[in-house]
C-alpha cells in the first residue's frame, strides 16, 4: 500500500490501525495518526493512556500487535530501531542517559559518530552547542551539569544525526518553570532547522507554548485532535485529563 493512495504524502509520520496488546491489556488501541512534515505535535493524556507505548511502536522498540507505521512515505513497520534511526528518526527518552563521566563535547562526539567524522563532526558539535546554549560548558563533565542542561545535552545528542523526526518523551520532567520555558524555545528552534517533532508532555504550559496541534490519548485510544484552544476547551479532555488545570487558563 503506498502513501499516495491515502492522499497524505506530506505526512512525515503515519500510523494506521496501530494496536499493542500486553496480554489482556490493550495499551494502544487502533490509532490512526498523521504528523505533517514541519509540525510540532504534542501527545497528551492521563497516566497509562498509552503515550510511551505509542512512541515505542513508532521507534520500533515494540512490535505492534496490529497496524502499520509509515515514516516519510515508507512502511517501516518491520524495520529494527537502529535502521529507523538511520532513516532519520531520533528519540529522547524521559530519563537522562548521557555519559556522566564524559565532557559535554565528548558526549556529542559519541552521538555524531554514527553519521559524521572529523571536521564535519566538529562543525555539527559547534552548531549543537550553540543551539542548546552550552558552548561555554563544552569541557564540563556531563554529570556536573544542572538538571536542565543535562536534558538539553541529551536533546542535542538526539539531534546529532540530523533527524527528520524527533520524538521527545517528557523533555521537561523535573525542570523548573524557567527551564521548561527555555526548552519550549529550543523545541521551536529545532523546527526552524527543518525538523518535525512529536512531544509527549504533561506540562500544559509547554503544550500551549509549542504545539501546532495536540493529540489526546485516553485508555489507549485517540480521544481527540485539535489546536491547543480546541483541546483545552473540550469538556471530555477537561474531565479526563486537564481537570482544574485548564479552568480559568484555557
Ligand atoms: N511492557 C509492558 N508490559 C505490560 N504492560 C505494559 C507495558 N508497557 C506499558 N504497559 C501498560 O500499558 C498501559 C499504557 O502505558 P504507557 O506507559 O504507554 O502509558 P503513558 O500514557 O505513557 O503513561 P505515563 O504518562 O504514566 O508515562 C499501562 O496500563 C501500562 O501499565
Amino acid at each position: 500500500m503506498t502513501t499516495s493512495q491515502h492522499g497524505d504524502e506530506r505526512a512525515i509520520l503515519r500510523t494506521d490501525g496501530l494496536t499493542k496488546r500486553f496480554g489482556g491489556l490493550t495499551a494502544v488501541d487502533d490509532i490512526s495518526f498523521r504528523l505533517p512534515a514541519g509540525e510540532i505535535r504534542c501527545l497528551i493524556g492521563p497516566n497509562g493512556a498509552g503515550k510511551s507505548t505509542f512512541l515505542k511502536l513508532v521507534t520500533g522498540t515494540h512490535r505492534p500487535t496490529e497496524g502499520t507505521v509509515h515514516f516519510d512515505g515508507e512502511d517501516i513497520t518491520d524495520l529494527k530501531p537502529h535502521v529507523r534511526v538511520r532513516r532519520g528518526m531520533s528519540l529522547k527518552f524521559q530519563r537522562i542517559s548521557t555519559y556522566r563521566e564524559l565532557t559535554v563535547e565528548q558526549n556529542l562526539r559519541v552521538a555524531t559518530q554514527r553519521i559524521h567524522d572529523g571536521q564535519d563532526a566538529t562543525r555539527r558539535i559547534d552548531e549543537l552547542l550553540d543551539l542548546i546554549g552550552l558552548t561555554a560548558e563544552r569541557e564540563a563533565v556531563a554529570g556536573s551539569l544542572a538538571h536542565g542542561d543535562q536534558q538539553w545535552l541529551e536533546i542535542a545528542m538526539a539531534m546529532a544525526t540530523e533527524p527528520k523526526l524527533l520524538l521527545l518523551d517528557e523533555p521537561t520532567a523535573g525542570m523548573t518553570i524557567e527551564e521548561t520555558r527555555e526548552t519550549g524555545e529550543l523545541i521551536q528552534d529545532l523546527v526552524r532547522e527543518g525538523m518535525s517533532i512529536l512531544v509527549v508532555e504533561h506540562d500544559i504550559n509547554l503544550v500551549r507554548q509549542v504545539a501546532d496541534r495536540v493529540t489526546v490519548l485516553n485508555q489507549g485510544s485517540m480521544l481527540m485532535e485539535g489546536t491547543v484552544a480546541e483541546v483545552t476547551g473540550n469538556e471530555d479532555v477537561k474531565r479526563i485529563y486537564l481537570g482544574k488545570q485548564a479552568e480559568g487558563t484555557a
